[in-house]
């Protein structure tokens, strides 16, 4: 799980796993936990988002079964940072063809982009041929979209 700092990483990775918010400060490394989800036992690999600790991303990009990317819907300043470090994650040799999950966080926020427009604004369609991708809203405070999104991951997971 992946993402600008501040987008919503552990919040949402705790509210899946104890289904409690948490008071979180920003991740320097990493947090890993066990989440069992419905039929399937997702070890998630929360990573630091702040730009200094990025580049330790490609770290954990072996072995990786799926990728979720978080972003803050509300932060219209950084999309396009958020943008292009999805876009530089997603050419790396060792993701090709590894599903996507995009999570459009903070829909409770005014004024937050909707998931279509900011599947629109990524420009996946067309550019990710070989990859199941999905974007979808979700709100980590009050526990909104998170099972939606993890559905799509099981069904595509299965089919592999
Ligand atoms: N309004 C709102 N705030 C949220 C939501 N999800 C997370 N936050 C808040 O956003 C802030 C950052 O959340 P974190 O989960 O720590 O962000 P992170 O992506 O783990 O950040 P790094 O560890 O720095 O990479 C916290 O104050 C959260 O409470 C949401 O859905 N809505
Ligand atoms: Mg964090």
């Amino acid at each position: 799980m992946l993402g600008l700092d501040s987008a919503g990483k552990t919040t949402i990775l705790y509210r899946l796993q104890i289904g409690e918010v948490v008071s979180t400060i920003p991740t320097i490394g990493f947090n890993v936990e066990t989440v069992q989800y419905k039929t399937i036992q997702f070890q998630v690999w929360d990573l630091g988002g702040q730009s200094s600790i990025r580049p330790y991303w490609r770290c954990y990009f072996p072995n990786t079964s799926a990728i979720i990317y978080v972003i803050d819907a509300s932060d219209h300043e950084r999309l396009d940072t958020s943008r292009t470090e999805l876009l530089t994650m997603l050419s790396e040799d060792e993701l090709r063809d590894v599903p996507l999950l995009v999570f459009a966080n903070k829909q409770d926020v005014g004024g937050s982009l909707q998931p279509e427009k900011l599947s629109e604004e990524l420009g996946l369609a067309g550019r990710e041929k070989g990859r199941q991708w999905s974007v979808r809203g979700c709100c980590a405070v009050k526990g909104e979209g998170l099972e939606e999104g993890l559905d799509w991951l099981v069904s595509v997971i299965q089919k592999q």
